[in-house]
């Protein structure tokens, strides 16, 4: 069981075109920021929206083919999905809902409600099965909408925003039960976010979209240790430059150069934390390399440091205890001299 995707769809000013692939048992979540395309491609996989171009096979099945007149239904394409807010029917009790799918299909009612309540059993609802949507609370609606997803025995599961709609605590609990449940499911797992913890947390490979493209994808790791754009630089709390490395030294701009840990030739990406970017009133004795004058642009609280959004030759965030901005009277306005430790930078091709 693997899918194999182009999604191709056009619309006024926004175009998706991306490549999609997942294993048997993969869990790959499209992580992207608003408007990145991520709810079109989910649809398009659903059979919800045409594609324009493209193709989307599943088990070498091909379903949806623009060039050869192929589109099939959503009904036909044995996808579970789930949706953001669940879409439970209201009217029906939670066992109700399970047993709703393979009923369509002609499983007889007896047989169907077994499986289903089988199933919330399974994702620990097995004393809420005769329970309306209206009297579960947010976690346990989105277990049953899960449960309703797998009951048909889906060749592709598809979950848009899983925990989106549920309140930071149950959000805890509920992604790791999600972890759990995903697990069991045979074929591929596709879901979409844009939470990176989510993301991180629950699939196997992240792929990033950005303006309906793919600009990055790989394990958490990968990802996080190497961003690629300034999105995901943000997203995983990293600075992050484009330069031409010569060795160690990789020029950013004209004026400003980095020496890294990592040698290398032609263009890279540079990016380091901003807890390695140390400040200091003055300029710092015995460390000549990656000095820089710099001025405070913004201050504001990250945990248990506060993040200084510094100017200057290139634009930078750097991390200091509370007591240290103190000492420096860092505030906006502020000059400091900022350093950074060569081996606390990392160059990777671009
Ligand atoms: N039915 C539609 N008709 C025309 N344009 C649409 C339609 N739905 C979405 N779009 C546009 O397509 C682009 C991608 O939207 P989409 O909802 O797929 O992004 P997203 O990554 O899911 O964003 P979000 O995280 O905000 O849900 C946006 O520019 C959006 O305005």
């Amino acid at each position: 069981m693997s899918l194999d995707a182009r999604l191709v769809v056009r619309r006024d000013g926004f175009t998706l075109d991306a490549v999609l692939r997942a294993e048997a048992g993969e869990v790959v979540a499209l992580l992207g920021p608003n408007g990145a395309g991520k709810t079109t491609a989910l649809r398009a996989l659903a059979g919800l929206v045409p594609l324009d171009d493209g193709h989307i096979e599943l088990d070498g099945e091909r379903l949806d083919d623009p060039a050869g007149k192929l589109f099939t239904a959503p009904e036909h394409r044995h996808i579970g999905v789930v949706f953001q807010d669940y879409l439970l029917f209201p009217h029906l009790s939670a066992v109700e809902n399970v047993a709703f799918g393979p009923r369509c299909r002609g499983v007889p009612r007896a047989r169907a409600r077994a499986d289903a309540a089988e199933l919330l059993g399974r994702v620990g609802l097995a004393e809420h099965t005769g329970k309306k949507p209206r009297q579960l609370s947010g976690g346990q609606a989105q277990r049953v909408a899960l449960a309703r997803a797998l009951a048909t025995g889906p060749r592709l599961l598809l979950l848009d925003e899983p925990l989106a709609a549920l309140d930071a605590r149950t959000r805890l609990d509920t992604r790791a039960h999600l972890r759990g449940h995903l697990a069991g499911h045979a074929g591929p797992t596709v879901l979409v976010t844009h939470d990176p913890l989510d993301a991180m947390m629950l699939a196997d490979r992240l792929v990033i979209l950005e303006h309906g493209r793919v600009v990055q994808t790989g394990d958490a790791a990968a990802i996080t240790s190497r961003p690629r754009t300034d999105y995901v630089a943000r997203l995983v709390g990293l600075n992050l430059y484009r330069g031409r490395a010569d060795g160690e030294l990789v020029r950013i701009t004209d004026d400003f150069a980095l020496t890294t840990a990592t040698p290398q030739h032609g263009d890279v990406f540079v990016a380091f934390p901003p807890a390695a970017v140390a400040l200091y009133a003055a300029r710092p004795d015995g460390s000549p390399r990656n000095t820089w004058r710099a001025t405070v642009a913004a201050v504001s609280r990250h945990g248990d440091a506060l993040r200084i959004e510094l100017t200057g030759a290139v634009t930078v965030a750097a991390d200091v205890t509370p007591a240290a901005a103190v000492q420096l009277g860092l505030e906006p306005g502020r000059e400091v001299w900022a350093s950074l430790k060569a081996t606390e930078a990392t160059s990777y091709p671009a």
